[in-house]
């Protein structure tokens, strides 16, 4: 598979204080790959040294094959979105875009620009002035502006925060087409819902390394050696003391067993536990109707990076 971006080690201090310590992540060609952390995780420095505006410390990256020292000769088949704050916002968006796509050599007629704002959800929009649009406007606009000069790969910080949920959607379907059609997609988001949603591969920032990388299926997939938590329905019911009695007879390896109202919890230490557990219930002699295993979430996989 091609990489289109591959980091090695790569460190960041600012005046002494580490940020980034050594990180590696590949995103492969055609893939739309998160990126996750807390809030000063350094996921803003990350995307800052692979577009050139920030030093690395030491390590080193390459993008589109070419070493991040030769980075200039790759620039325009990057797009990366600007933070708003950096929009000029005296003016028009139509004349803004126009603007910026000349810088980058976008060579899209009058009408492709229109096209352009309107991909982004800014129909009607183009004559306004960017201080006069609304916050998830501006986000657009910028996006729109990572768009320019159809790079193929686009770096998109933060895309839908502080969004509405409707034009949150209306960016994760368009991040959804732009992949469709061939791009490649480097994004931040603190929406862990979107990233698993619309993510091929995740990279969670901890500590300034990347403490978990894969698909959301792999990041959820329960580690091997982590406690598994289940619930059961019997009638019956499971009680506590009879969980204990099982665990005696059976030699069961429960963690944790407790007899609640209309079920009972369970947690174990393994996946094949759960097969003994259930054999032994019935074996005793109680219906058993269902068995739950508690789902992971990438929330929960994001807060034990
Ligand atoms: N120019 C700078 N000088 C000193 N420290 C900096 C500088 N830029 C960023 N930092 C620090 O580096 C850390 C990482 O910041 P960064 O903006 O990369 O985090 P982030 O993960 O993008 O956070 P957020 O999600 O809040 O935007 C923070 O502690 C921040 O204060």
């Amino acid at each position: 598979m091609e990489n289109i971006v591959q980091v090695e080690n790569l460190k960041k201090e600012y005046s002494n204080t580490a940020v980034l310590k050594g990180i590696n992540l590949t995103v492969n060609k055609g893939e739309v790959f998160g990126f996750v952390g807390h809030n000063g995780a350094g996921k803003s420095t990350l995307i800052h040294i692979l577009t050139g505006i920030v030093n690395k410390t030491s390590g080193s990256f390459t993008i589109f094959d070419t070493p991040d020292n030769e980075l200039n000769t790759v620039k325009r088949k990057m797009g990366v979105m600007p933070d708003i704050t950096n929009l000029y916002h005296h003016m028009k968006g139509y004349n803004f875009l126009k603007y910026m796509g000349e810088l980058t050599e976008d060579k899209r007629s009058k009408a492709g620009y229109t096209e352009l704002l309107k991909k982004v959800g800014l129909e009607g929009a183009e004559d306004q002035k960017i201080k006069s649009y609304s916050f998830g406007m501006k986000k657009k606009i910028s996006i729109a502006q990572a768009l320019l000069g159809d790079p193929e790969l686009i770096i998109l910080d933060e895309p839908t925060s502080g969004l509405d949920p409707e034009s949150a959607i209306y960016i994760r379907n368009l991040i959804s087409e732009l992949q469709k059609s061939g791009k490649t997609i480097f994004l931040t988001s603190h929406n862990l819902d979107e990233i698993e949603r619309i993510s091929d591969r995740v990279g969670i920032l901890s500590n300034g390394v990347i403490k978990k990388f894969g698909t959301p299926e792999e990041l959820k997939k329960v580690e091997e050696g982590s406690n598994i938590g289940f619930s059961v329905r019997t009638i019956p019911l499971l009680t506590t003391e009879k969980i204990e009695e099982l665990r005696a007879l059976y030699q069961l390896n429960i963690i944790f067993g407790e007899g609640r109202q209309t079920s009972s919890r369970l947690i174990v230490k393994s996946e094949e536990d759960i097969p003994k557990i259930t054999k032994a219930i019935v074996d005793s002699g109680l219906s058993l109707y269902e068995v739950k295993i508690d789902e992971k979430s990438l929330e929960d996989v994001f807060m034990n990076a």
